[in-house]
């Protein structure tokens, strides 16, 4: 309870929304290059290896062997973000100690250890997920899908973990196609227009963000993937931002011929980067330009 200040206004309740308690503090968590404790080596621990190598963390996964084929792959694949011990994790006599980790997780078919790990985690505060006891978890994990930089995931506050992988196989149908590149492309005039006005708050600050807000309203999500292009860039930025305008697709007009060939360049450059074949043949190539034409054609 907090005293007011005398002079503090009080607005009627019925402009806020009521507190409803019962709900997880949703957040992305960043782990790149900080270590993670994984116990358990089946088929629940490599789906969280898996997302924990996506996130960049380091992983010290106790757990004996054999392990789960898919986690014996990382090792081999990954071995910089992984140290794998093989054996049992043995609670508070063990010299592998929670406090030098960001994070505990436990995927182990032991409740008594796993109990034993979240105490231990929990004295030292340090977040920790036990998978088969939500009462020992800090935080859950959730249903979840990602487009390049988007990342969406479901809790049901640990009610019905498949009813919300169900859901999130709807929204994901829902999400517009190529959103990745509209994010991307948001993401450079952003940058660009921080070049422009650097800083962080202040009145320019407000100025950027305010401009920020109204070309997102201004452009439909199908076509922010043009943002991409520098020099559509540089012109909503020239005529727009240093004028304190917000350029609409229609001023701009439709995408012309050199837009397009420079974004299918970048679709193409992203394509070959991520061939797993070291030659791509002429044919190859026209198939490639074929695919690209007609997810962009519209
Ligand atoms: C609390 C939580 C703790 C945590 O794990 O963080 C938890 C707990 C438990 N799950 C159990 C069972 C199953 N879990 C799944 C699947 C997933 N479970 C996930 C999350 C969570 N599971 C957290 C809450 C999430 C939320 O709030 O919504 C998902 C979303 C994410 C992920 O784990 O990565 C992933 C789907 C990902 C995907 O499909 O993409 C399936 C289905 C399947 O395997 O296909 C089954 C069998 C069917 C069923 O039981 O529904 C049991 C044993 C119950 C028992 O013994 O009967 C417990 C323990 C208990 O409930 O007591
Ligand atoms: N949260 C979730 O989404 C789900 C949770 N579960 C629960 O999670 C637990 C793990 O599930 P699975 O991976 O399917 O089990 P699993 O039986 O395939 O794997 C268990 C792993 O833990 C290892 N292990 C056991 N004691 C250990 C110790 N002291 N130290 C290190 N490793 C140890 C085993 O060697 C094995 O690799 C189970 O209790 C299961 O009920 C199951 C399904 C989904």
């Amino acid at each position: 309870m907090s005293q007011l200040a005398p002079s503090a206004t009080v607005t009627p309740a019925a402009t806020y929304p009521a507190i409803r308690h019962g709900a997880s503090l949703l957040l992305a968590f960043r782990l790149e290059n900080r270590p993670v404790l994984l116990i358990g080596g089946g088929v629940v621990a490599s789906g969280r290896l898996f997302f924990l190598l996506e996130s960049g963390a380091h992983v010290t996964i106790v757990a004996p062997l054999p392990l789960d084929p898919s986690i014996a792959y990382r090792l081999l694949s990954n071995p910089e973000q992984i140290t794998h011990v093989p054996r049992d994790y043995q609670g508070r006599s063990d010299e592998i100690k929670v406090e030098n980790f960001a994070m505990v997780l436990t995927a182990i078919d032991d409740v008594e250890m796993s109990r034993e790990v979240c105490h231990m985690a929990r004295e030292r505060h340090v977040p920790v997920n036990v998978a088969d006891v939500p009462p020992e978890c800090d935080f859950y994990f959730g249903a979840q899908f990602r487009r390049g930089p988007l990342q969406v995931m479901i809790s049901t506050q640990g009610m019905g973990p498949k009813i919300g992988a169900i859901i999130r196989d709807r929204l994901a149908e829902a999400i517009p196609d190529d959103i990745e590149s509209a994010i991307e492309g948001v993401g450079e005039l952003r940058k660009d227009l921080r070049k422009r006005a650097p800083g962080v708050g202040g009145e320019l600050g407000k100025r950027r963000m305010e401009w920020m807000i109204k070309v997102c309203e201004a452009w439909p999500l199908e076509d922010m993937e043009r943002f991409r292009d520098q020099d559509l860039r540089n012109r909503i930025l020239d005529e727009g931002w240093e004028k304190g305008k917000v350029l609409s697709p229609e001023d701009v007009g439709a995408e012309t011929i050199q837009e397009r060939l420079a974004r299918w360049g970048a679709g193409l450059g992203d394509t070959l980067r991520g061939a797993s074949v070291g030659v791509v043949s002429g044919a190859a190539l026209g198939a490639m330009a074929t695919y690209l034409y007609l997810k962009h054609a519209r």
